[in-house]
């Protein structure tokens, strides 16, 4: 929040996926190494972007004869952003395990101490283990922010009604707290219906392990069966006016993201179901909780609701095209930022 004060108190507008993208980078990396990716910091966000960046579908995946002529030329990215992600890893580990050598001791351990305490982790599995939680925690949420901000920012009228709600459960003397999520109703049904709207993971790809039968059709046991989670949650037979975006759908409805209900599955359902999705749905609802409640976030001069689009690029995760370049400043006294041991410069 300090560096958009800052860009936003010099007149500057900020991309707001970068900004979204690098701190749930910074999260989920802490929660990993304890100290984001420390020294290793540059290379590894530059890695780390090419290699979730990387197109998912590769024509080669369907017709595996392909696969050693490379015709797009896409494998040969791929691999070599895994292999720089490889060498990057393999110093972070190094070093803790110097650390650990050196009884340099932490209070808290993190995901890799974990991970290092369970010997029978082969080195390149806790590399692969560390690189699909990565994956899995970054972009996935942070494009979920974007995409509701840019609903938001669509919808003038959802905004006001979002930070009415707000103000009228938080005040404007202190800053949103993770224990006001659950009384905030009205952005619980915003990030749901954001991810109606915009499942981060559009396709589910999963393979059946024995001989089964799904809605009439006969499907053999190692069958790749891919779930349309995109479609899913714009299906006109179940959603009325499903490309509409419509928090108020979600209020009062029993209707829930989490998998148990079939009409919305952004996490998927069942035993592989995303094990980041309660991790994912109090950090998505804190972060635009506290960007709606605590910031002014404006538009280029001269472009209105009407000019953002919705236009999107497809990859491992599903973000906008277009960039979303925002002016944000403070909404609150400065006193109440703080207090929350916010930097903030100007009155
Ligand atoms: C809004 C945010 C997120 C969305 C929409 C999302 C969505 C998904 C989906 C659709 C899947 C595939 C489920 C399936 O195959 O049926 C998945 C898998 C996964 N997610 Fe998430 N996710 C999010 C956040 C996170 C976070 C924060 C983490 C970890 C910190 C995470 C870690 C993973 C992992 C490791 C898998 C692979 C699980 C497996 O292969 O069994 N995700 N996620």
């Amino acid at each position: 929040m300090s560096t958009a004060f800052e860009e936003g108190h010099a007149n500057r507008y900020i991309s707001f996926a970068g900004i979204m993208h690098e701190l749930f980078m910074s999260i989920t990396t802490r929660m990993m190494f304890r100290r984001g990716a420390g020294a290793h910091n540059q290379d590894f966000h530059k890695t780390m972007i090419e290699v979730s960046s990387s197109d998912f579908f590769f024509i080669e995946e369907f017709f595996p004869l392909l696969k050693p002529l490379d015709l797009s030329g896409r494998i040969k990215k791929l691999k070599l952003a895994a292999e720089k992600y490889y060498e990057v890893m393999e110093s972070i580990i190094d070093d803790r395990l110097k650390e650990k050598t050196n009884s340099k001791s932490y209070n808290e351990e993190d995901f890799l101490d974990v991970l290092l305490a369970m010997s029978d982790f082969t080195r390149d599995q806790l590399k692969y283990l560390l690189l699909d939680i990565i994956i899995g925690g970054t972009d996935t949420s942070s494009n979920t922010i974007v995409w509701a901000m840019t609903e938001l920012l669509r919808h003038p009228n959802i905004m006001e009604r979002l930070q009415s709600e707000l103000d009228d459960v938080i005040g404007k003397e202190r800053l949103v707290e993770e224990a006001d999520l659950q009384k905030l109703e009205y952005l619980q049904a915003v990030v749901k219906e954001t991810l109606r709207l915009h499942p981060i993971g559009v396709l589910a790809p999963h393979c059946s392990m024995e001989a089964t039968k799904v809605a009439g059709y006969d499907i053999p046991a190692n069958t790749r069966v891919t779930l349309n989670l995109y479609a899913i949650g714009r299906d006109p037979k179940v959603w009325e006016n499903p490309l509409k975006f419509d928090p108020s759908r979600f209020l009062n409805s029993p209707i829930d993201v989490k998998g148990q209900h079939y009409e919305v599955l952004p996490f998927g359902s069942g035993r592989r179901r995303c094990p980041g999705m309660n991790l994912a749905l109090v950090s998505v609802s804190y972060t635009l909780a506290q960007l709606v409640h605590a910031c002014s976030i404006s538009l280029p001069e001269g472009l209105t609701h009407l000019d953002v689009d919705v236009e999107e690029k497809f990859g491992i995760s599903v973000g906008r095209r277009n960039p979303l370049n925002l002016l944000i400043t403070r909404r609150l006294p400065s006193d109440v930022y703080r207090k929350a041991g916010l930097n903030v410069i100007g009155q």
